[in-house]
């Protein structure tokens, strides 16, 4: 029985509809050991018969038997694998990749075989020592002669082992002497035992062979035996394929960007510079919250929640700021919250602490000879942070702790003022509606200052029992404006909140509740928002980073029709050919992230330090967050650049591929 039999090969050609009948009836046997020259008159038919018994025509009748069993060309598979484990290959214009150097155009085919690494090198090392181009290994394509070209191509066609060699006009582009070496090397491979069919208009090369089959009008009208054949090689061959691994398309992939490194590292830049804005802004957005966080934080505990009487005319007004600001005048009546409503506040759930909040406004302070007018005081109560004093400690019992904007104002020398004795006193209404002095004779135990608030805020306490002593002495009454809650946690200063402005008497609202935290939300928001349309803005140049991804691949695809066609030819699928082009659109993705956070966190690093005689905090803090979310980013960029280009590659038709130019 015949290795390969043809039964009855038809094919026509269709142009405007109308038929070119090319192949009509063609029924040929060929054996193993033989070397067959197909000779005929030009475009008699002879490449389109080769490429059927190739696998790469599935457009025809008649059926091709290998080995006892039918090809079935409807199945893409089976065609691939015969490719990749019967045929090799052998183009007139040497069809080698050339981005890729001599040992690594061999392995291409033998990355598709189950040989281990070491012993797929090894081979190709043979095959070239066997064609006398050990010594080339390393060398591009581009760099050898016709010659060796082709006999490069002859060892990548013999390393998967196959059965079949076919060879299109193999010694076309030769000189005598190359011509000669390249025929008696086809000899050899078939004394191997392999069939070697050529397609040839040469009678030398027709007549180096053991047989001679002539077509005419797309019929054979002559076959003739020249010699015997060779002895058939075993059928069960000992290399075995497999599918190409994914690394080996990342590995073609890689190299090819290392060929054409100028334009690639050009679009990773261009990708780059993209991606970076998106970390920068993003990281500079987190910094400047954390920020905020930070300075609101060290002026005022966050737990904090402010609780005046509810009033009806300054309902709305409810910002932290202006509660803040309201002025508790120690005395007054009519906005005093009863001890009655303090234990209100003081039992809702979550609620810590709740000191009484007062505010005297225009005190005299007597120091010695020396008396000064201060805008406010304060009592020491849960809102103070001894953090702010910059000398002695807080006010014990009959102590008054000194803004120090009001102690430089009674001693430029403002540490001094610490232990002295100073008298304070203010006007307020008593409790029968008459203005009577309030006083108090006290300690100055520190100097204190509020830090980041650039003097915003008067830290000048007295004791708070120290203070409501003096008012009891001179009736005035010590019911406060406003109370300080401190919740239990910063996660429960909304609820707190909501809870304090909830409560109600006789059917009325009865408090204001205002927190920092609600303005410092605001703040943030208004923050995050500026971050997030900077990093929209920036996201604006990764459009054109993708489009300049997506010209690239069209361009490598153009650029690589040949290889293509090639590559299916060594039997490579449809979705390796897919996955080339999408690990190379992806390598791109992946580099300029990864070059992105290293320039993105060099820079911020470099920013916070420019910014740390200014504000001692990192403006930019790039969180990890940000850096997934960057690669995420490249990573779809690349698969959406990746998805056109890669499905044009992987449906050109193999035959019109490898006749690209
Ligand atoms: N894709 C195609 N579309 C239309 N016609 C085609 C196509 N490919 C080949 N042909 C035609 O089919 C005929 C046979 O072409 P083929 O290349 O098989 O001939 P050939 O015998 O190998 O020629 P040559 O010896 O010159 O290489 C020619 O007339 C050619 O123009």
């Amino acid at each position: 029985m015949s290795y390969l039999t043809l039964h009855n090969i038809q094919k026509s050609y269709f142009l405007d509809r109308q038929e070119f009948p090319v192949l009509k009836g063609i029924d040929l046997s060929f054996n193993l050991g033989e070397f067959v020259s197909i000779l005929g008159e030009s475009g008699g038919g002879k490449s389109t018969l080769m490429n059927i018994i190739g696998g790469l025509d599935r457009n025809f009748q008649g059926s091709v038997n290998v080995n006892g069993k039918q090809l079935d060309h409807n199945n893409e598979k089976e065609l691939d694998r015969y490719r990749r484990e019967t045929v090799g290959y052998i183009y007139q214009s040497y069809n080698l990749i050339n981005h890729l150097t001599v040992l690594d155009n061999v392995l291409v085919s033998l990355d598709m075989t189950t040989l281990d690494k070491a012993a797929r090198e090894k081979r190709a090392r043979a095959l070239l020592k066997e064609v006398g181009l050990v010594e080339q290994a390393g060398k591009y394509p581009n760099h050898l002669s016709g010659g060796q070209k082709q006999r490069v191509a002859i060892a990548r066609a013999l390393a998967s082992d196959p059965k079949v060699i076919i060879a299109d006009e193999p010694t076309g582009a030769l000189d005598a002497q190359n011509t000669a070496e390249v025929l008696k090397i086809l000899d050899n491979i078939a004394s191997q035992g392999r069939l070697v069919i050529a397609v040839t208009h040469s009678q030398i090369v027709a007549d180096a062979g053991t047989r001679i089959v002539h077509m005419e009008n797309g019929r054979i009208n002559k076959d003739i035996a020249l010699r015997p054949a060779y002895k058939p090689m075993k059928t069960d061959g000992t290399i075995k394929s497999r599918l190409l691994p994914a690394i080996v398309s990342y590995k073609t992939a890689l190299k090819h960007l290392k060929f054409n490194f100028g334009r690639n590292a050009l679009i990773v830049l261009g990708t780059t510079i993209g991606l970076f804005s998106v970390i920068l802004f993003n990281g500079i957005g987190n910094g400047v919250s954390k920020y905020i966080d930070n300075q609101v934080t060290s002026i005022s505990n966050p737990r904090l929640v402010t609780v005046a009487k509810y009033d009806k005319k300054t309902a709305g007004n409810s910002s932290a700021m202006a509660a803040m600001s309201t002025s508790a005048t120690a005395g007054g009546t009519t906005s005093n919250l009863t001890n009655a409503q303090i234990k209100r506040i003081e039992q809702l759930k979550n609620v810590a602490d709740v000191d009484k909040s007062y505010t005297v406004t225009a005190a005299t302070v007597k120091d010695g000879q020396k008396t000064v007018t201060l805008s406010t005081i304060k009592n020491w109560n849960n809102t103070a942070n001894t953090d702010n004093l910059l000398k002695g400690t807080k006010p014990g019992i009959g102590e008054i702790v000194l803004d120090k904007a009001d102690a430089k104002k009674i001693n430029k020398d403002w540490r001094k003022v610490v232990g002295d004795n100073i008298a304070v006193s203010y006007q307020a209404e008593n409790k029968a509606g008459k203005m009577v002095l309030v006083k108090a004779n006290v300690l100055v135990s520190g100097v204190a200052e509020a830090k980041n608030s650039m003097g915003m805020t008067n830290l000048t306490a007295m004791n708070t029992g120290t203070l409501t002593h003096a008012m009891v002495k001179a009736n005035v009454s010590t019911l406060p404006t406003s109370v300080s809650v401190v919740a239990s946690s910063t996660a429960a200063v909304s609820g707190v909140k909501k809870r304090i402005n909830a409560l109600q008497s006789n059917g009325k609202r009865v408090f204001t509740a205002t927190a920092l935290t609600s303005f410092i939300k605001t703040v943030k928001t208004y923050v995050n928002l500026a971050s997030t349309l900077l990093a929209a803005i920036a996201s604006i140049s990764l459009v054109v980073s993708a489009l300049m991804i997506i010209v690239s691949m069209f361009m490598s695809v153009s650029s690589r029709v040949k290889e293509i066609g090639i590559l299916r030819a060594l039997g490579q699928s449809k979705k390796d050919i897919r996955r080339l082009f999408t690990s190379e659109s992806l390598i791109l993705g992946v580099t300029s992230a990864t070059v992105a956070t290293i320039i993105a966190y060099g820079l911020g690093a470099l920013a916070n330090m420019a910014l740390s005689s200014l504000a001692n905090f990192a403006i930019v803090q790039i969180s990890i967050g940000n850096v997934v979310g960057t690669f995420v980013i490249a990573l779809v960029i690349a698969l959406i650049a990746a998805w056109m280009p890669s499905r044009r590659a992987a449906k050109m038709n193999p035959i019109d591929a490898l006749a690209a130019e």
